[in-house]
């Protein structure tokens, strides 16, 4: 099967629907809310490696493998936290964070400082292939940490406080986090790629090889 992109005349044909592979099944309810009919894609739950490097090579590297992965076209997102204090840290690492320290050892990070300011950055990286370079979208929030207020039903939520809001991403009803988050922002750029490109997808009778 054919698992490269084609170009036909002015568009390009994709020979199925792009795949979004995360392990993260909170990451999938959101992006799904989010993109609701706009771009077809299915879902596959894979643990990609988690990549040490910067923020955007580190979710091109992810695109590469999960293309390799499924054979066909991928979008997957790195998601990172990123404290101004501390120039940017944990950022791609937080998962490490979280899971070791939770959210008061997160908080407490910041003690030795009055900056409290962090932002939330989601990259996706759409391969449209598993030879075709990644392009990347990159969607930021910008807040401070607090300590927890809300349900922990998804990672660092109940200690970040987007600027302008007197709620965390884990008070706020999903519908306004998904309108302000990093990864509405992102995923708009996505939408807006798709708009652009007017992918086709290969159908059986358009198949060559
Ligand atoms: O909107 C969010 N609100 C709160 N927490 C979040 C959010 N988005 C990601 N997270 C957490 C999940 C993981 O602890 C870390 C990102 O790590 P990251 O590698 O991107 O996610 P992951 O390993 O869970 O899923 P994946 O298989 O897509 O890599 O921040
Ligand atoms: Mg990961």
């Amino acid at each position: 099967m054919a698992a490269a992109a084609r170009t036909v005349g002015s568009g390009v044909v994709l020979p199925r629907s792009v795949t979004f592979v995360t392990g993260n099944a909170k990451k999938l309810e959101e992006v799904r809310a989010i993109l609701g009919q706009s771009i077809p894609f299915q879902s596959l739950k894979l643990d990609l490696p988690e990549l040490q490097g910067e923020p955007e090579d580190i979710s091109k590297e992810k695109a590469r493998i999960a293309a390799k992965e499924v054979n066909g076209p991928v979008l997957v997102e790195d998601t990172c936290l990123c404290f101004n204090a501390l120039k940017g840290l944990p950022g791609p690492y937080i998962k490490w964070f979280l899971q070791k320290i939770s959210h008061e050892g997160l908080n407490n990070l910041l003690m030795a400082y009055e900056d409290k300011t962090a932002y939330a950055m989601c990259i996706f990286s759409l391969a449209l292939g598993p030879n075709t370079e990644p392009m990347t979208f990159v969607g930021k929030t910008l807040g401070r940490i607090v300590p927890a207020r809300g349900p922990n039903d998804f990672g660092w939520d109940p200690i970040f406080q987007p600027h302008g809001y007197d709620q965390t991403y884990a008070e706020m009803p999903k519908e306004e986090k998904n309108k302000i988050s990093h990864r509405g922002k992102a995923l708009e750029l996505v939408k807006l790629h798709f708009a652009e490109a007017r992918y086709t997808f290969q159908t059986d009778s358009t198949t060559q090889n």
